[in-house]
C-alpha cells in the first residue's frame, strides 16, 4: 500500500473550483444487464474488512497540508438538511452557508482563495428555497426524491417526483432504489426501476442511494451497485442518512470497487458519495486518503465524489481555524442546531 505523497494536495490554491461547473459529463451510455455476469459478482467479506482496519488515514496526510486536503473536502460536500422542520428561512441560510462556507479571514490567513461547497442537498419541497438562494453561484441544488426516505410511495409518483424536482432547478437527484429488488435477488427490476429514474432525470444528474444498511450483505452491497450503474447512475451514494447504519468504510471499499471493476469494463467513472454519520474532520481524511488509493486523483473532484453531510463543515471550519489561531472557537453551527 503506498502512502500518498506529500505533494498529494499541493498546490494549496487547487480547491476543485474550477471542476464544479463540469459536472456535465458524457452520459452513461446505458448497458443491457447481464445476470449471469451480476450473479457471479462476489465481495470478499475478510479481505475488505482487513483493508477497512489497515486504512493508513490520516498517517498518510501530512501535517503541513491538512488545510489543504479540509479546503478541498469543502468543496465536495453536498451540505444537507432533511429535516421534517425544514423551512425556506433555514434552507436559506444553508445556502448562505454552502455559498461562503469559511470565514474570509482564515481563507485568507491560509492562503485559499474563496471557496463553496459542492452542493445543497434538500427536499423536493426546499428546492425553490435552495434555487432562488444559489442563483448566480454555480453551486448545483441536489433533491432528494422517489419517497426518500424509504421510496415505498407509489411508483408513477416517485417517478413524477423527480420529474417535479427538475422542473423545479435541481440538477442533481438523489433517488432511493427498491430494497426488496435487492434483498429478493430481483435484479431485473432494480435495473428497470433505475432505467426510470435515470430517464426522469433528464439532463440532471442522478445519484442512487442504495441504504446500504439495509441491503443485509457486501455481495448484495457490490451487485446492487453494480447494476444501478449499468442502469445508468452517475453517483452511487450509500445512504440515506436515515438508516440505523449508514456511511462505513467495509461498504465504502464494497462501492468503491464496483465502480473500479465497472470503469475496467465499460471505460465509464461513475461518482462515489457516502452519506450519513460523517460529520468528523478526521473522517473526511480518511475518506479521501481511501478515494485516492483505490480510484485514484479523479475521484477527488465534485464531478466524482461528494460527501452527504450535514454537520462535517463546521468541524472542518473547526479545523481550519485551529490551524491557523492554535485556539477553537465554537465554530459554525448547523442551522438545524
Ligand atoms: O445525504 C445526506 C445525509 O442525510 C446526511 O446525513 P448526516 O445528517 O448524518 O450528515
Amino acid at each position: 500500500m503506498s502512502p500518498i505523497p506529500d505533494t498529494a494536495m499541493k498546490p494549496l490554491h487547487d480547491t476543485g473550483q474550477d471542476h464544479l461547473p463540469q459536472l456535465h459529463r458524457p452520459r452513461n451510455p446505458g448497458m443491457a444487464l447481464d445476470l449471469d455476469w451480476i450473479a457471479r459478482v462476489q465481495a470478499n467479506t475478510s479481505a475488505i474488512e482487513r483493508r477497512a482496519a489497515t486504512l493508513p488515514g490520516r498517517r498518510t496526510v501530512k501535517k503541513d497540508h491538512q488545510a489543504a486536503w479540509l479546503a478541498r473536502a469543502i468543496t465536495l460536500i453536498d451540505l444537507t438538511t432533511l429535516a421534517g422542520d425544514d423551512t425556506p428561512g433555514r434552507v436559506r441560510r444553508l445556502c448562505a452557508k454552502a455559498r461562503q462556507p469559511v470565514r474570509p479571514d482564515l481563507l485568507d490567513a491560509l492562503g485559499l482563495p474563496p471557496l463553496t461547497t459542492g452542493a445543497v442537498c434538500v427536499y423536493h419541497e426546499m428546492v425553490p428555497a435552495a434555487v432562488a438562494a444559489l442563483a448566480g453561484t454555480g453551486i448545483p441544488v441536489a433533491a432528494v426524491s422517489t419517497g426518500f426516505p424509504a421510496g415505498l410511495s407509489p411508483y408513477h409518483l416517485r417517478v413524477k417526483e423527480i420529474e417535479e424536482s427538475v422542473k423545479a432547478g435541481a440538477a442533481e437527484i438523489d433517488i432511493v432504489i427498491s430494497r426488496r429488488h435487492v434483498l429478493t435477488g430481483n435484479w431485473q427490476a432494480l435495473y428497470d426501476e433505475m432505467r426510470d429514474f435515470r430517464a426522469a432525470c433528464g439532463e440532471a444528474h442522478v445519484k442512487a442511494i442504495l441504504a446500504t444498511g439495509e441491503l443485509g450483505t457486501l455481495k448484495n452491497v457490490a451487485r446492487a451497485s453494480l447494476v444501478c450503474m449499468m442502469a445508468g447512475a452517475d453517483f452511487i451514494k450509500t445512504s440515506t442518512g436515515k438508516e440505523s447504519v449508514n456511511a462505513t468504510l467495509p461498504v465504502s471499499l464494497t462501492m468503491i470497487r464496483a465502480i473500479r471493476a465497472y470503469e475496467q469494463a465499460t471505460g465509464h467513472k461513475v461518482g462515489y458519495k457516502p452519506a450519513g454519520g460523517i460529520s468528523k474532520a478526521k473522517d473526511a481524511l480518511v475518506y479521501l486518503s481511501l478515494m485516492k488509493e483505490e480510484l485514484g486523483d479523479d475521484w477527488l473532484r465534485p464531478d466524482l465524489f461528494r460527501f452527504g453531510a450535514s454537520s462535517l463543515l463546521g468541524d472542518i471550519e473547526r479545523q481550519l481555524e485551529h490551524h491557523v489561531t492554535g485556539a477553537y472557537s465554537a465554530g459554525w453551527r448547523h442551522p438545524m442546531a
